[in-house]
């Protein structure tokens, strides 16, 4: 059983609160395969010393502030990020906005912040990693003026897929896509949702599916209308399911939003919050002019996703990443 991660939302004196301080820095959106690397690195050196794993990153996307197209979208929800790290081995999350005055600090004035409040003894990033006003600080310079603190600096070679170094950015194409399968593979567990059940139209129980419907952000990444195979983690249990996301054509419209139909499963779920794992893309949503075309449709939708669920078993192991 893991002890709980430690979150805090302002720089104080951790040096003094805790011991032997190892501190893996980045903005880490998505916690893909690359940055468990990085986070991997940063739990095994401070096991090694006896010490404590911290991870210093922002609330909001430094891009928000720096790049007049404005951040992007997030990958993946608060919920989801702290359970990843938590099964990761992070003692101490530290995550504070990125403000207009934090953007300007120089790079020996970042350096210098990082030793006055954490005092680490090792500072873990990847190398593509910049810091500092307009980004300038680069791995080696962070090497170079960290010695003069005694912090010493690992850098984490980037991990390729395809021979290219994987990347929140390339993750984001594949969502926009709806390219589950290369998401997947590249946030090496499956892209997952937490929310809390809504109510609907009321309507999924007499078309003999009932949807557990939850609500959708803009400021998440997310995929394309089209119903999916996925899995649902409720009352630690793991369930087969299809979803939906989108706004019911057949029906007129309805606000854009995600909706479950869980197999082999009979129960009020209504406030409940359930986990929805995405495992393979089906098809397109789409407007029948029939009912029942809709509903032999999802018949169809529901075998085609049992299938893709015993085709993707093997990875869905990943999950416990996520839980
Ligand atoms: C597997 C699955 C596939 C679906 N595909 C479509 C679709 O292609 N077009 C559509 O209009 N609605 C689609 N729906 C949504 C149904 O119209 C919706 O579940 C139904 O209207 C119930 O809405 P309610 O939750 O508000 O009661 C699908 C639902 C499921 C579970
Ligand atoms: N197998 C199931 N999958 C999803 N929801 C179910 C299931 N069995 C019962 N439910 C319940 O039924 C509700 C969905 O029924 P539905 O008629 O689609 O109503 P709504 O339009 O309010 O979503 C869910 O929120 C949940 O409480």
């Amino acid at each position: 059983m893991f002890s709980p991660m430690k979150t805090y939302h302002q720089l104080v004196d951790f040096a003094s609160k805790y011991k032997n301080i190892v501190v893996a820095l980045g903005m880490f959106d998505g916690l893909h395969i690359g940055h468990q690397k990085i986070i991997r690195t940063a739990a095994e050196q401070a096991n090694r010393i006896h010490g404590t794993t911290f991870v210093f990153s922002f609330t909001n996307h430094p891009r928000a502030i720096v790049d007049s197209l404005g951040a992007p979208r997030r990958i993946s929800s608060e919920q989801v990020s702290r359970r990843i790290l938590r099964n990761l081995g992070v003692d101490v999350l530290v995550e504070i906005p990125f403000t207009p005055a934090f953007a300007d600090t120089s790079p020996e004035e970042f350096i210098h912040l990082l030793y006055r409040y954490f005092s680490p003894q090792y500072v873990v990033v990847g190398e593509n990693y910049t810091f500092g006003r307009k980004g300038v600080g680069t791995p080696q310079l962070l090497r170079g003026i960290g010695r003069r603190y005694t912090i010493e600096t690992i850098v984490c070679a980037s991990v390729l897929y395809d021979n290219v170094p994987i990347s929140s950015t390339r993750i984001r194409t594949y969502i926009e896509q709806g390219d589950i399968t290369h998401v997947n593979e590249l946030l090496g567990y499956p892209f997952t949702m937490i929310g809390t059940v809504i109510h609907g139209q009321a309507r999924g129980r007499l078309l003999g599916f009932p949807t557990a419907n939850i609500a959708l952000f803009e400021f998440y990444e997310i995929l394309p209308n089209g119903v999916y195979a996925v899995t649902v983690l409720y009352h630690n249990h793991i369930y087969s399911a299809v979803a939906n996301i989108g706004n019911n054509p057949t029906f007129g419209s309805c606000d854009r939003r995600m909706e479950v139909h869980i197999m082999d499963f009979d129960g009020d779920l209504y406030g409940k919050k359930i986990l929805v794992s995405f495992h393979k893309r089906i098809r397109s949503e789409r407007r029948f002019d029939s009912v029942d075309e809709l509903i032999s449709q999802i018949k169809s939708d529901k075998e085609c996703a049992e299938r893709a669920l015993q085709e993707t078993f093997h990875l869905q192991e990943k999950i416990s990443m996520v839980i």
